[in-house]
């Protein structure tokens, strides 16, 4: 999936960036119980994960997962049988050098039913340093972050949670025709 991006992004020679970035992943399970009052509360509030890709499953029918598409602004993304979630995390959009957004998602709760979510973070190695992608910088394309290990990164979201981007960027964003969507958060 990550080569398809990679592909996407006009690099073609993947295979041995994808060789270089390695890949590791770490399962969670989340539960929401029914809320009493489901419209002063959140599951989990609204956050960019810390991952390359996040691919999750959710239980259900309704949906209770959304994705921020604008300024308070908010997309459910409902639960289709046989299919999961992909959600674009920091790390990609540090490689992608600003051109991918991090998908900005929260969760809702409800009053009946209580939801499960499995979700596989992926991630990178210990050792591997995440950057811009060479490609993807030049002349007039500055490199937005420095280099972070997978852990350098966890530790910094610990500590400023969601201004961690912003802690390890180095230039300003790309203007608005570099960027294939305008971040959102
Ligand atoms: O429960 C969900 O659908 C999303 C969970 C999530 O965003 C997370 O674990 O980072
Ligand atoms: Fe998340």
């Amino acid at each position: 999936m990550l080569g398809l991006v990679m592909r996407y992004l006009g690099i073609e020679d993947e295979n041995d960036w994808l060789h270089y970035i390695g890949e590791k992943g770490a399962l969670q399970l989340n539960s929401y119980p029914p809320c009493p009052d489901p419209d002063r509360a959140l599951g989990l509030g609204a956050h960019g994960d810390s991952t390359l890709l996040t691919v999750l499953h959710q239980t259900g029918e309704k949906g209770a997962l959304q994705c921020k598409i604008g300024e308070d602004q908010w997309a459910l993304v409902t639960p289709k049988p046989g299919s999961l979630v992909v959600n674009v995390g920091d790390l990609l959009h540090i490689i992608s050098n600003g051109r991918l957004p991090t998908a900005v998602h929260r969760v809702i709760v409800d009053a009946d039913h209580h939801r499960y979510s499995f979700v596989n973070l992926w991630g990178t190695p210990p050792d591997v340093k995440v950057m811009p992608h060479p490609k993807l910088v030049g002349p007039g394309k500055p490199p937005l972050y420095r280099a972070v290990t997978w852990m350098e990164y966890l530790g910094i979201k610990t500590k400023v949670l969601n201004e961690a981007l912003d802690s390890i960027r180095v230039h300003e964003n790309l203007g608005d025709d570099e960027s294939i969507q305008n971040h959102n958060n």
